[in-house]
């Protein structure tokens, strides 16, 4: 069985003020035990939540990582600094990083070795454009784009990532997927797994949904067969919507 695990991406929000009242807050609540709670901020704000985190289940995040340990690439954070900080994951190829900054499957790959390499676990995003959608392109892109991210993987480095299926037009929209064509797309994605490693290894990633996740669609999901959690922006950004969305995936 695949515990649960719920991500919370802060993307470009919150100051360390307002990232500190968020955990002194969130770590008096009774949070399920049975759910994984990952909370990924700006890494201006990792080191205080690290010392604020430190005891509780609640686990960090990063957004981004270089695939470099240290060198001239100004503005960027190696996986030894993440890993200083008490980051447990990161998230890789986020399709806004993929949209604004260049990002591409390549580099993707790359980042998710360094990752692993240094304990960092992967949280990596695939999902597919309006246009591609539309164009019942999902299934190939996401094949390419998993099968790009952990080329070159051991079988026991795949089993510890975490694949995030987000469909970009349901990222920030209000409009999420279904929880049904979700589940399709995300048993498509274990089957792509199981074909590049094998059946157990496919059977032992967890895969998340996001796009749009609230407190109140989060059980929907979690109650598919494939789907093993969510990455949700937005709604992890309030104590209320976070403690919400353990709450619902906590569910049977
Ligand atoms: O991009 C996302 C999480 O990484 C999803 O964002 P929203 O939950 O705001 O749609």
């Amino acid at each position: 069985m695949r515990q649960r695990i719920i991500a919370g991406n802060w993307k470009m929000y919150k100051t360390i003020a307002e990232a500190e009242q968020f955990a002194n807050a969130v770590k008096q609540a009774e949070l399920s035990a049975t759910v994984e709670k990952v909370i990924c901020a700006p890494f201006t704000a990792l080191s205080a939540l690290s010392a604020i985190l430190k005891g509780t289940e609640i686990k960090l995040g990063a957004q981004n990582v270089h695939f470099a340990e240290e060198g001239a690439y100004t503005g960027e954070i190696s996986p030894l600094m993440l890993k200083e900080l008490g980051v447990d994951y990161v998230i890789i190829g986020h399709s806004e990083r993929r949209q604004y900054f260049n990002e591409t499957d390549e580099t993707v790959n790359k980042k998710v070795k360094a990752a692993l390499q240094h304990g960092l676990k992967p949280i990596i995003c695939v999902g597919e454009t309006l246009a591609e959608y539309e164009a019942n392109e999902t299934e190939a892109v996401v094949r390419r784009q998993t099968e790009a991210a952990l080329q070159g993987l051991s079988a026991e480095q795949v089993s510890v990532s975490v694949i995030a299926y987000e469909p970009v037009w349901a990222i920030g929209t209000g409009k999420s997927s279904t929880a049904e064509n979700a589940n399709q797309t995300i048993a498509y994605i274990r089957h792509v797994i199981a074909s590049q490693f094998d059946q157990d290894t496919a059977n032992a990633v967890r895969i998340q949904y996001g796009g749009s996740v609230k407190p109140d669609n989060v059980a929907g999901f979690l109650q598919q067969s494939d789907i093993d959690g969510a990455l949700v922006g937005g709604a992890s950004l309030t104590v209320e919507g976070y403690l919400g969305l353990i709450a619902g995936a906590s569910t049977k």
